[in-house]
């Protein structure tokens, strides 16, 4: 190169051919002489330190607080911090020491921030002083998606970027929910409200038990160098927010929680004080098999007097989810407003449907519809004034998704999305949605925003249509049946489902399950409470049940096949047009649904599942079996009243199948 040049440090450019056969650079001669690497002036830096410091600059600086007379405190940045800090550090703290580890905010790869003494004395180490309370634990507050991205790829092993910019990450051992292993205190309080005994969820632990699991929880996490802490709200009814704090050790947990909770304003962040219920989440740490009710390495436990989670022994972000569900199956029956394991969308003329089901039966895929607003694909509340979405994100599976079948769940998959369980090229980081190599419960999870016609604000007016999404591996379930409201409170009340791989541990091939209210994993009452809600919601304001069944057609698991996604959106578009509340209905036998003609847009012979079994006798039995399972299951409820109305209660338990 050193050829290239002349004696007047000039370069020649294109006039003609240097040595080695490369044009020549040719610069116009500098004035004073010397050569600049390129016209842009230059960079106000020192060093390269200086150079780095100029990169980031400091967050939008935070709002004044409104004490309650509306006017402007005089509560300085630094006061507010502090509060914040204390805030954490109670959360933190270990009911058994007196003193824990001091908690500081940021990143401690980050040494300018790492305080470099005690801040508050000095003192000398005594014999009841563990090591743990001399060491900080860094505190990475309602950190940002880039942040949590960055935390992720340094961090944790199996975090990588994929090709469309979402977050793909591992959830460990655990890759579905652990139903088994999920236990609720039971005091005074609980004793009387809660649901306890054959078919609840609520499986008892004691206060004490608790305890010891959360010391457990609350050690690891403290024995981290940092730990991620999300302060975030449940529910978008303005009165009834439920203000959460997450604690956990993973930017994975973090990201996901960011996603699946509501993000609080900076401004409502400052004001967010002291939280409703908190998580600690230890996932990566076990539960102890010695310790009384432990049945496996993995405990999540739920305490409603002390308004807290702790989770050991698993990853799966789906546990804080859900358990958070069930925390709201339990605060808002209080308040008179149902909960309800449903998705939830509107039409453009304000019509609101819910969609009922199990996991894997359809809620998401099909609230999920370019043609309405999506208030919700999973949790939501019903209150006096309409419905509101429990949540702010949405947790789609994955599994076999595909761009033509549902573009909306595909587009959503991008930079700040959750891909938990995928498996990917490599080197392009394309994701191969076909592939159940990590597990079948592949998911992503997203902000609602990230579906276009979301409906921000997530709330609505009263429903319209109730529809209960069944997967009938059976295949003798219709495609569609309009149901009476007794008929409704029986479906409701049964929950039924063949239970598909996945979500939960150990489901390997389709199982018919009954699940009272489509969650019995979540339901803190008894199953009949949350009926007679739904009976009395859907009686004022005229709502429509629909039961519909998105599992097998043209014989069982096995023979037949699933129903095609189309037919069924076919059918949900009739639903919420009106036209199939038009339509003329036959009874069927057994069951005695009542079941259209014809539908637009869906071959007619699929309406009455009889036509697809080549076997008739095949048909009649494997009814007959599926009408014996409902009558099992529904002998439970048998000495239940459904509300005050003995009449309803009457009819529902006539609505069953006769036979
Ligand atoms: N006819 C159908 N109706 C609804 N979903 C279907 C149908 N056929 C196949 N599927 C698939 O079944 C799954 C339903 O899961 P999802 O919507 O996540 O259920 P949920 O939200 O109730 O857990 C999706 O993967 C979807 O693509
Ligand atoms: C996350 C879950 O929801 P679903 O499968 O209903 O989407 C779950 O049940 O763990
Ligand atoms: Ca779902
Ligand atoms: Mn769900």
């Amino acid at each position: 190169m050193a050829g290239n040049g002349n004696a007047n440090g000039e370069f020649s450019f294109g006039t003609g051919t240097a040595r080695n056969g490369l044009a020549k650079i040719q610069t116009h001669k500098k004035q004073n002489g010397i050569c600049h690497d390129d016209s842009a002036p230059p960079v106000k830096a020192q060093t390269i330190d200086e150079l780095h410091s100029l990169q980031k600059k400091r967050s939008a600086p935070t709002t004044p607080i409104k004490d309650s007379q509306g006017s402007f405190a005089t509560i300085s940045d630094e006061d507010r911090q502090k509060q914040q800090l204390q805030s954490i550090s109670a959360s933190l703290a270990s009911l058994t020491r007196e003193t824990g580890p001091k908690v500081v905010k940021g990143d401690p790869a980050r040494k300018a921030e790492t305080p470099k003494h005690v801040p508050d004395h000095h003192f000398t180490p005594a014999f009841n002083v563990s090591d743990s309370s001399l060491k900080f634990t860094h505190i990475l507050y309602n950190l940002s998606p880039a942040e949590l991205y960055e935390q992720a790829i340094k961090y944790e092993q199996g975090s990588f970027i994929t090709a469309t910019g979402a977050l793909a990450t591992l959830s460990g051992a655990k890759t579905g929910r652990a139903p088994r292993d999920k236990r609720v205190v039971r005091d005074e309080t609980t004793e009387n409200d809660l649901w306890w005994g054959k078919g609840s969820p609520n499986i008892e632990m004691d206060e004490h038990t608790f305890l010891v699991n959360r010391e457990r929880a609350v050690d690891y996490l403290n024995s981290l160098d940092k730990v991620f802490v999300n302060d975030q709200f449940l529910n978008w009814d303005p009165q009834n927010k439920i203000r959460v704090r997450i604690v956990s050790a993973r930017a994975y947990h973090s990201l996901f929680m960011h996603n699946m909770c509501i993000r609080p304003t900076p401004e409502e962040l400052e004001n967010f004080g002291t939280p409703d219920f908190t998580i600690y989440n230890a996932g990566q740490f076990p539960c102890n098999r010695y310790t009384h009710y432990m049945t496996s390495s993995t405990s999540i436990d739920i305490n409603l007097g002390r308004r807290e989670m702790v989770i050991l022994g698993t990853q799966y972000a789906g546990e804080m989810k859900k358990g958070l569900f069930s925390v709201m199956h339990y605060l808002m029956p209080k308040r008179q407003i149902l909960s309800l394991h449903s998705g939830c969308n509107m039409g453009k003329d304000g019509d609101v449907a819910l969609f009922f089901g199990l996991s894997g039966t359809g809620k998401t895929t099909l609230s999920t519809d370019h043609n309405r607003y999506l208030i919700g694909d999973d949790e939501h509340c019903w209150s006096e004034n309409g419905v509101s979405n429990i949540e702010g994100g949405c947790y789609a599976k994955c599994i076999d998704l595909s761009r033509e079948k549902e573009p909306d769940i595909w587009n959503a998959i991008k930079f700040g999305t959750v891909l938990e369980n995928v498996v990917f090229d490599e080197h392009t980081r394309e994701v191969d949605y076909t592939d159940k190599s990590v597990t079948e419960n592949t998911r992503a999870s997203y902000p609602i925003e990230y579906i276009p016609n979301a409906k921000i604000p997530c709330v609505g007016p009263h429903p319209k249509n109730v529809i209960l999404l069944a997967c009938d591996a059976f295949g003798v379930l219709p495609p569609v049946s309009k149901l009476s409201l007794a008929q409704t409170m029986y479906h409701f009340i049964s929950g039924y489902t063949a239970l598909v791989a996945g979500t939960e541990e150990g489901v390997k091939e389709p199982q018919a399950t009954f699940s009272a209210c489509f969650g019995a994993a979540f339901i803190m009452l008894h199953p009949t409470k949350y009926a007679a809600m739904l009976a009395e919601k859907m009686q004022k304001q005229g709502a429509t049940g629909w039961l519909v069944n998105t599992g097998w057609s043209g014989g069982r698991y096995g023979s037949g096949s699933r129903i095609k996604l189309p037919y069924t959106r076919k059918i949900i578009d009739a639903i919420h047009s009106g036209s199939l509340l038009e339509a003329n209905y036959k009874k069927t036998e057994v069951f005695g649904l009542e079941i259209p003609t014809e539908v637009e847009g869906v071959p007619t012979e699929i309406l009455d599942p009889v036509n697809t079994w080549s076997d008739k006798k095949a048909y009649q039995d494997a009814l007959l079996k599926l009408a014996g399972l409902f009558k099992n299951n529904f002998e439970t409820f048998t000495s239940y009243k459904i509300g005050k109305d003995n009449k309803l209660t009457e009819e529902i338990l006539a609505a069953g199948p006769n036979f």
